[in-house]
Parts: C-alpha cells; structure tokens; sequence
C-alpha cells in the first residue's frame, strides 16, 4: 500500500513568521494518517526543522545542483539540503523549467545526486496549455517522465508529480477523467520501467490549483496518492483541510 502523500511548495514565499504557520500545521495534526511535506524556501528548513522537532512533519527543498560541491555560486548541493534537516527536493518543477531553462536531461542529473545523497526526490512534470492543444499530452508526459527519472528510482526514493502547467496558481483544474488519464499512464510507464513491484510503490501526486473544496474529489481519482500544493499550503487554515481530504479519501 502506498502512503499517501500531502506535500506544500511554499515556492518563494515565506519569512521566518511563517513558522508559525508550520507550527499551527503540527499542532492541528499531531498524528497525521497521510505523511505531510512541507517546501519551503531553503533560508527556511533549518529554522523549521527546529520549530517542527517532534512533529510528523517533514521538510523538503525545492531545488538543488547537479554537483555535490563546488564554485557554484548561489547554488545548494542535496547534501547541504539533507544537513540543514530536508528529509526531500522537489525538482523538475514547471517554474524551474520555464524560468531557469532546466531541461529533463538535467533534472535526471539532479535526481541522481539528489538520491544518492538520501533525499526523497519530488520529479514534476506538465504539460502547457499550448501543448494540451497542440500536441498529445500523454506523448509530452511520457517523454518528461522518461528523460527526468533516474534509473534506480525506488517507491521510497521517487515521488512523481503531475503539475498541468496551465492548471498551477491560475484556479483551473483538469477534469477528473483527464487527471486519472495521466496517472494511470504514469503507473503503468513506471511498471514497465522498474517492473510492477517498483511501478506500484511510487507514488503519483496531483499538483495544480489544489484547494480544500476540491480536494477529495481529487483524491477519489484512481492512481492519485495525494497533492502537491502551491498557495493553499501557506497556511495551516488552508493546508489542514486538504491534509484532511487526503486522511478520508
Ligand atoms: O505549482 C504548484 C505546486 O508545486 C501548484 O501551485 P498552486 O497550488 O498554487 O496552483
């Protein structure tokens, strides 16, 4: 059985009161039944990871290099993400790949390390509405998914997450039947890939415009292990009842 998984990207966003919003998360689930990952931004995991000592929330970045070290200015290494208390990294997000030109290739490269390092990777992939249009979605996602997943990825090692691009922070969502399309086809390129065993324990997250009213319709769909949430996890008012969606689903 795969644990479902309810992961917030607090993207840059977030000073050290955000803490508060952390520690109001904990407080309102003590004993989570689903795991709980908070991204924040980097100057913020090892603050949190002190506010958040004891609870069962864990902490991830949202990006690292390729590198383990080294005249990298500006950059993190896993390592450095691992040390200041990540237990994971989100990469391969959309906003990385548009904005910092980040290919497949190089989010594969990235995941290596990242995984070798001991870090839980969060690989995104989406399609944009000019391809949902142009193209067929399904061959975008496949070629994403092929490209960006190291060999030797494991259900503890990889997380995937199914971000339509036009779907994130714009409030729209793809029907349920498009969201299940696209994770039954991430299931069963991962069973071939890794063979069933693996295929099965991976679990696949929707992320895109996620909020608590919509929420357990999403869950309901099949092959959906939980979300990856943008503005709605900044706040424990906002974060919980999605927490709590996934807790019933
Ligand atoms: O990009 C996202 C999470 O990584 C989704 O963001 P929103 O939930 O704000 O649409």
């Amino acid at each position: 059985m795969r644990r479902k998984l309810a992961a917030g990207n607090w993207k840059m966003n977030g000073l050290r009161a955000g803490l508060s919003e952390m520690e109001a998360l904990a407080q309102r689930h003590p004993d989570p039944r689903v795991d709980i990952l908070l991204c924040p931004p980097a100057t913020l995991i090892a603050p949190a990871a002190q506010a958040l000592s004891g609870s069962r929330i864990a902490l991830g970045g949202q990006d690292c290099h390729a590198e383990t070290s080294g005249a990298y200015t500006g950059d993190l290494s896993a390592g450095m993400l691992l040390d200041a208390g990540a237990g994971a990294v989100i990469l391969g997000h959309s906003e990385r790949r548009a904005l910092h030109r980040e290919t497949s290739e190089e989010v594969r490269v990235k995941a290596r390390t990242a995984q070798a390092a001991g870090l839980t990777t969060v690989i995104c992939l989406g399609e944009s509405a000019f391809q949902r249009e142009a193209t067929n979605t399904l061959d975008i996602i496949g070629a994403q998914l092929s490209l960006s997943v190291p060999d030797g990825s494991t259900g503890v090692n990889l997380v995937v997450a199914y971000e339509p691009v036009w779907a994130i922070g714009s409030g729209k969502t793809p029907t349920p039947g498009e969201i299940g399309e696209v994770h039954t086809f991430i299931r069963a390129r991962l069973e071939s890939r890794f063979g069933p065993g693996v295929g099965r324990s991976v679990r696949l997250l929707y992320g895109g415009s996620v909020k608590g009213d919509n929420a357990a319709e999403i869950f309901a769909i099949p092959d959906v292990d939980g979300a990856l949430v943008g503005g709605a996890s900044l706040t424990a008012a906002d974060f919980s009842p999605i927490v709590e969606a996934l807790e019933e689903a």
